[in-house]
């Protein structure tokens, strides 16, 4: 009998650190893992990035493929910024993606350079998620911390080099940082927010070997690593995305995206123009507020996350940890429209919709971002940990008017991941090999009429709570 070929995925997201280890010939996935990360909720957002090296090598040798398997490739939160010392040990906790406090920063970058010059130059107009405006913090709050910075890397570039000790990334996770385009790092905006590009990594072509597996880890010595990705780029290679196919992740971010052949530049900055992983683009929206607050919610009301209800006028806006989709950092969670015969069960729903409200707004935008039609009945690939809850699902299929197709597949970054890897070995492109595994199939759920109501009353009150949402909530 042939001897099976296995690779590793890994996926390095928020909450914590998955991996799977796949047969490279069928895709059956013969191995998983799993470890916690901590996240600090006191003001600000932040990890620890050591806390994610001992996660991945806990979960790598969960799968107990770590001995044998080919090809390993690490994908990972966006967004975060890891500063290290000379030495590779980082000099303080890693800002993540949802750290609202450099909200200042950013609005100072687009107010500098302005926001269409930005998209221009970067595809994205910057948020306070964006790792420029997190520098640009650092360098405001804590500069004797800046000064010692030897290196800055996004989290999956930490773990590959940590794995290989090579300094290097790919296009899809660089194009998160706000100084990347197409033709490089951007030195004028580097310079600006004071960052030498010589403390960035080498941005690999798509497909590349990062290099191999040093001495001194679970998994094989000189085992070949591939570049890794940003997690969402990762989940749209571990699906397999063509151009078109529209995607909703639902986990601790809420995300929108398509593959398109077109490169976005969206100066209104709800689209973000990313690129993917091999040499198209990945038009994408984000939200802040996504499973954990509509959780945090069920908490709140003493129900469990599926006893929704329908009906009733009650709008939720869950911005617990402020915005970004709509740009509202300094929002908090508000609750409108409440009568004597709302049930807690209505509220929960309203919740649900609150959260799914701006992703589904956003879907047309980022279609049309990519240069893709908005019109082509495709349905909506429903990923990320709330993908199956049915609460979930019922608010999508009413707000979105579209079918929603649910793979069966469950961790499709770490999956993505595994495709890189498994790439690197048979010589394919990294999404064809995940469209020989199959990993997008899944039951299609029908498509129902649009709750155009629901829709209205949020976009409503969305409005009208400007002042209110504007304000600092808290002093940070
Ligand atoms: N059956 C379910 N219904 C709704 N939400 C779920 C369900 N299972 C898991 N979740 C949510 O999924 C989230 C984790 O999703 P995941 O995509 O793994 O997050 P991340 O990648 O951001 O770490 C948790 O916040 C959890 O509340
Ligand atoms: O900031 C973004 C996308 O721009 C987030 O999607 C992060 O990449 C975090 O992802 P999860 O941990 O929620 O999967």
């Amino acid at each position: 009998m042939a001897e099976q070929r296995v690779v590793i995925g890994v996926d390095s997201s928020t909450q914590s650190t998955k991996a799977v280890a796949v047969d490279i010939d069928t895709g059956a996935v013969v191995g998983r893992g799993r470890a916690a990360h901590t996240v600090s909720e006191d003001g600000g957002r932040e990890s620890d990035p050591e806390q994610w090296w001992e996660a991945l090598e806990e979960a790598v040798v969960r799968t107990g493929c770590a001995e044998r398997a080919g090809a390993v490739s690490i994908a990972g939160q966006q967004h975060g910024l890891v500063t290290l010392d000379a030495a590779g040990a980082p000099i303080r906790p890693a800002l993540l993606w949802n750290d609202v406090r450099s909200a200042p920063q950013a609005a100072e970058l687009r107010d500098a350079v302005g926001a269409a010059e930005l998209a221009r130059r970067t595809g994205s107009v910057p948020t306070a998620a964006f790792t420029a405006a997190k520098w640009a913090w650092l360098r405001a709050h804590e500069p004797a911390a800046a000064d010692r910075v030897a290196a800055v890397r996004l989290p999956h570039d930490f773990l590959t080099e940590r794995l290989t000790g090579e300094a290097v990334t790919d296009r899809g996770d660089a194009s998160g940082t706000g100084w990347w385009g197409p033709d490089g790092y951007d030195r004028d905006l580097l310079d600006r927010i004071g960052l030498d590009p010589g403390l960035l990594p080498q941005v690999l072509p798509a497909g590349a070997r990062a290099g191999i597996v040093r001495p001194g880890t679970p998994l094989r010595r000189g085992m070949l690593v591939a570049t890794g990705t940003g997690d969402n780029m990762a989940a749209a290679l571990g699906l397999g995305l063509l151009p078109g196919q529209p995607v909703l992740s639902l986990g601790t971010s809420g995300t929108v995206y398509a593959v398109g052949r077109t490169r976005p530049a969206d100066p209104s900055g709800t689209v973000a123009g990313f690129a993917d992983a091999l040499g198209d683009w990945l038009p994408l929206a984000c939200t802040l507020n996504c499973t954990l607050a509509v959780d945090h919610f069920a908490a709140l009301l003493g129900r469990g996350r599926e006893e929704v209800e329908d009906g009733g006028t009650a709008v939720v806006l869950p911005y617990l940890d402020g915005e970004r989709t709509p740009n509202l950092p300094a929002a908090s969670g508000l609750v409108h429209g409440l009568r004597h015969d709302t049930t807690p069960g209505q509220l929960l729903q309203a919740a649900y919709d609150g959260a799914a409200h701006a992703l589904l707004a956003a879907l047309d935008g980022v279609l049309r971002a990519g240069g893709e039609d908005p019109a082509d009945d495709e349905p909506l690939l429903l990923i990320g940990g709330g993908a199956r809850g049915r609460a979930w699902q019922r608010t999508v299929l009413r707000l979105s008017g579209r079918a929603v197709q649910v793979p069966a597949a469950q961790e499709l970054v770490a999956l993505g991941a595994a495709a890189q890897a498994a790439a690197l070995l048979t010589g394919e492109r990294a999404d064809a090999a995940a469209r020989r595994w199959r990993t997008a199939e899944g039951p299609v759920l029908e498509a129902v009429d649009k709750d155009d109501d629901a829709l209205e009353r949020i976009g409503d009150t969305l409005r009208r709570a400007g002042a209110l949402q504007g304000a600092p909530a808290t002093a940070r």
